[in-house]
């Protein structure tokens, strides 16, 4: 009997033992389904994204095949204004019209000298053109004091101590320079990598002397004016010298400065121009004053070396991929007006990005922030800095080796 009941209690023990076993399985397995159900839940939101995008760029083709089928259109110029929504126009094919447009037009706009396009077969107005600007004005940035200060450039503490030495000084205190007698720096050449906040460097230099700060960029410049390029330089120091105290800033200058090559092509001739255009204009530049010139690239081994004489670009600074204190530096300017759960680890995320710039710090950032919006959350965590990590880097190490391939194949 005794044997019986002891039998009994130990296959319930078994049995108890069985149950919490299968418990813990039990537990094991949902905590497995739940985090397979937010991964898809995840998965689905980024296809539903990609969706979206897709739509967005159908959308957008379907527009750009409209504007393909749509018949050309005529220019014409308005030179009066009539009553009853008709206007007396001269096509640029010489005769003149009475013509109505559209009820949709900004009829404020229509005024004598407004040009516009005409449909070729009714002659209505269906689109108000913008006026025909020098295009030395769509050629440049002009921006009166740029909202960058020092404070939001990390890790290049020298190199704003060397421009602010060499531009903002003879633009804020031009009489250091006349008292003891030297010609202050005339161009100063920042050069390094892309994204490592040379263009963030001249800004803050016109943000800190109340300047204009007026870019151009120099491989646009020579691709959209052909036959321009040394008009347009002019202007622009004419402009600099009007709107001063001003900082030119020029970007990718080995596109006009380039080594001189033997065999020139009307194209290299063009370009030559420009340069020498560019020169001529530094060379009758008083610099002391009021203009700043600051120029930019990451091939300063191409660069002619007439331009690197002394009274033109004789100042060089280097801006490099930042190191590790310099990338917590980036980091914390970048984060600082992003919500962050408390286990985000500045420290740690400049560790793992070994090898970024500036501009792919801030990507990492915005990404990150990305992750947090896509899964609705209101604060941005480690894990989304980590995600963001992979995709950028990553995203670097696929671009270096199409880059490795198109040298290798193209
Ligand atoms: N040192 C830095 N500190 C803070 N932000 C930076 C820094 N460097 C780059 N960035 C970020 O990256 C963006 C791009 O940088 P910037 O345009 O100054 O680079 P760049 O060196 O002029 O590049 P490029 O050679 O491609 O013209 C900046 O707007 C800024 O947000």
């Amino acid at each position: 009997m005794e044997k019986t009941s002891q039998n009994i209690l130990k296959k319930i023990e078994d049995l108890k033992k069985e149950i919490k076993i299968l418990k813990e399985d039990n537990a094991k397995t949902k905590r497995n389904l739940m985090w397979k159900v937010r991964k898809l839940e995840k998965d689905k939101l980024l296809i539903e994204n990609e969706k979206m995008r897709l739509d967005r760029e159908v959308k957008s083709l379907r527009g750009e095949i409209e504007r393909f089928r749509s018949p050309p259109l005529v220019i014409a110029t308005v030179t009066e204004v009539l009553d009853e929504g008709k206007v007396v126009v001269k096509s640029s094919t010489g005769p003149h019209f009475v013509i109505g447009y559209s009820r949709f037009l900004d009829e404020k706009s229509l005024e004598p000298g407004a040009r516009v396009a005409l449909n070729q077969q009714t002659f209505s107005i269906v689109s108000v053109l913008p006026s025909e600007k020098d295009p030395l004005v769509t050629g440049m940035e002009v921006e009166e004091k740029p909202n960058v200060s020092y404070e939001k450039i990390g890790g290049l503490e020298e190199q704003i101590v060397e421009i602010k030495e060499t531009v903002e000084l003879p633009l804020k205190k031009p009489e250091l320079f006349t008292k003891i007698g030297i010609e202050p720096p005339k161009g100063v050449l920042l050069y390094g990598p892309p994204g490592t906040g040379k263009t963030l460097l001249a800004k803050a230099v016109a943000h800190e002397t109340n300047a204009t700060f007026i870019k151009i960029v120099a491989s646009e410049f020579v691709k959209k004016y052909i036959g321009e390029g040394a008009r347009l330089v002019r202007g622009v120091f004419e402009l600099a010298k009007e709107k001063a105290p001003s900082i030119i800033f020029i970007d990718e200058i080995d596109a006009i400065a380039a080594k001189r090559l033997k065999s020139s092509t009307s194209g290299d001739r063009e370009v030559q121009r420009t340069l020498m255009q560019l020169l001529a204009e530094m060379d009758g530049f008083e610099g002391r004053g009021d203009v700043g010139i600051v120029a930019a690239t990451n091939r300063p081994d191409i660069l002619d070396p007439a331009l690197l004489r002394p009274g033109r670009f004789d100042r060089f600074i280097e801006v490099p991929i930042p190191n590790e204190d310099g990338r917590r530096e980036i980091l914390k300017i970048h984060t600082k007006k992003m919500t962050l759960e408390e286990d985000v680890d500045i420290d740690l995320i400049s560790n793992l990005s070994d090898g970024a710039s500036g501009a792919d710090l801030k990507a990492i950032c915005t990404e990150a922030g990305m992750f947090a919006i896509r899964e609705e959350r209101p604060i941005v965590v480690m894990n989304d800095f980590l995600d963001a990590v992979d995709k950028i880097i990553g995203m670097e190490r696929d671009e270096e080796i199409r880059k490795e391939a198109g040298v290798m194949y193209g």
